[in-house]
């Protein structure tokens, strides 16, 4: 078995079988404890690779494995146990309160109709505590503004002690500071994280390897500063991007124009 915690196998994906391919099948492996960015133009795929990574959606071809396990071979519980997803579309459980949603994500532990006990107790406290939310434990979640229903949602994932944490946009809502948060726990977390991004910049700091899409279709993939060169950003983005180095800093920044 490969050392790697999630693998991809000519992966593929349309609404029909006779529909055509919104995306054409890629392969790529994932290492435990790596953090990989899906970036890509506004409809080049990201979410449906995410969608099937989060077992939502049953690819055409190919197979995923986390753990070594066949995602589609899995009970919805057992795969629920390896897999947690943040999405941009949050929920509506606007009249519970934030502990109870963070809870759910124990739901898959618990067996039957068992309540929780004192470790999922403990599992949500950390969860908590380490999104910042322990003063916001018994708000309406209905009462939060946008961003700290985003980390409530994170919260919840975490609390799922998934394998493999998906996170689609997870920035979306956040004022700066929060974005910052959120990118230095994506890099303590010891987790196999795959997220989309926006924000190259932030991908190439955050992201241990990086899959660049374009009209789904997978047009690089790899380390960050081999992917994320100006010919390829200009490509898949339709701009004229470039690559400037910040003496301050001494880090590398990408900045954006249309073309002439
Ligand atoms: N169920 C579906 N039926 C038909 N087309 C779909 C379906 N789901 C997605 N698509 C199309 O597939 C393409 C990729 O969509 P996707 O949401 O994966 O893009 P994305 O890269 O996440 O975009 P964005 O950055 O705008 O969120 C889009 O053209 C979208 O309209």
């Amino acid at each position: 078995m490969s050392s790697s915690d999630l693998v991809v196998e000519n992966v593929s994906w349309a609404p029909g079988s006779r529909a055509p391919y919104v995306l054409h099948p890629l392969s790529f492996s994932l290492d435990a404890g790596k953090t990989l960015g899906i970036i890509g133009a506004n409809g080049a795929g990201k979410s449906t690779l995410l969608r099937l990574l989060y077992r939502y959606n049953r690819p055409l071809s190919g197979n995923i494995y986390v753990g070594g396990e066949d995602l589609w071979s899995l009970r919805p519980r057992q795969a629920a146990r390896r897999v947690a997803a943040v999405l941009q579309e949050q929920p509506t459980d606007f009249a519970l309160t934030v502990r109870e949603i963070v809870a759910l994500g124990r739901t898959p532990h618990q067996r039957g109709f068992a309540s929780s006990g004192a470790r999922d107790s403990d599992i949500i406290d950390g969860s908590l505590q380490q999104m910042g939310l322990q003063g916001f434990q018994d708000r309406l979640f209905g009462s939060l503004s946008g961003g700290e229903r985003q980390r409530v949602m994170v919260a919840r994932a975490l609390a799922q002690r998934p394998q493999l944490l998906i996170l689609d946009e997870p920035t979306n809502h956040l004022d700066i500071r929060h974005q910052l948060e959120i990118v230095s726990l994506i890099r303590e977390l010891d987790l196999t994280i795959v997220t989309s991004l926006h924000d190259l910049n932030m991908a190439a700091e955050v992201c241990d390897s990086v899959l660049l899409l374009k009209d789904g279709q997978m047009l690089a993939y790899g380390d960050p500063f081999e992917v994320l060169s100006e010919q390829h950003v200009s490509s898949s983005f339709s701009v004229s991007a470039r690559l400037e180095h910040l003496s301050v800093s001494d880090r590398s920044h990408f900045t954006f124009h249309l073309p002439s």
